[in-house]
């Protein structure tokens, strides 16, 4: 049968790809990636610095999630803290699928490879970019499915999971139909997105595994940092 997007849905895409795009990490921190030095220290710091600037980023962007401001406050945050992490591997797998700047995807591996992140890490960790980046999404994709991360009910201490269900939902049903727009040919590949969302949760694990790693080594994070990760 037809897919066709609703009106409805398409003012939904507009919004999230819009608030999508008009929240990034400024010029002069990701530019950054390709001026300071490369020591194991310098590497950290500057990843450190982009992380908080990304998780400010990614307030602003869930602020603009149709119906996420009406939700509990108390539930904001848990979704918050609950997909940051997340959020945040796939805005940067964005670099690795080529689509910033010349030279930052070469740099911000070689900055990730050598920042204290021990090797049983680092593989899950770059397997995840090559997957994400062999899926090619379209930026309506890649909004979406960020948005999609963050209303995922199920998050700890989420009191009210139907309200959070009820804005999620009719985002996987957009998701969906773009994606049959978009591939044709490939009639699986909204599973293989979907797929992403649970190779992301296995990361979840690894990373905390990576701040205790850094914190044994005494590495600083910045207050938002600590604040999101529940660290120190
Ligand atoms: C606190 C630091 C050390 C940290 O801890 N875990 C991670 C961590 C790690 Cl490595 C991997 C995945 C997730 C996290 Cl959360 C990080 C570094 O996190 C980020 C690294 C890069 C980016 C990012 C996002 C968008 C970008 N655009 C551009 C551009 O050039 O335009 C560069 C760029 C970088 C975001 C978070």
């Amino acid at each position: 049968e037809k897919v066709a997007i609703t009106k409805e849905q398409d003012a939904l895409m507009k919004l999230i790809v819009e608030a999508y795009n008009k929240h990034q990490i400024p010029q002069d921190v990701t530019k950054k990636l390709l001026q300071e030095q490369y020591s194991t220290e310098e590497n950290f710091l500057l990843l450190t610095e982009i992380a908080t600037s990304q998780v400010q980023v990614l307030v602003e962007f869930t602020k603009n999630i149709p119906g996420f401001l009406s939700l509990d406050h108390e539930d904001q945050i848990a979704l918050l803290k609950g997909s940051a992490v997340e959020a945040m591997f796939l805005r940067s797998a964005q670099v690795f699928s080529r689509k910033m700047p010349k030279g930052h995807t070469e740099v911000l591996e070689e900055r990730i490879r050598k920042s204290g992140i021990s090797e049983e890490f680092i593989t899950p960790l770059f397997n995840f970019y090559k997957s994400v980046g062999e899926l090619h999404m379209v930026q309506e994709e890649q909004a979406l499915l960020t948005a999609i991360t963050i209303l995922t009910p199920d998050r700890p201490y989420v009191k009210d999971q139907q309200a959070v269900e009820r804005l999620q939902e009719p985002m996987v049903e957009l998701l969906k139909k773009l994606c049959v727009l978009q591939h044709p040919q490939e009639p699986q590949y909204f599973a293989r997105l979907l797929g992403r969302l649970t190779e992301l949760r296995t990361l979840n694990h690894y990373h905390a595994e990576m701040l205790t790693s850094w914190r044994v080594n005494d590495h600083k994070f910045t207050p938002l940092l600590c604040e999101i990760w529940d660290v120190q």
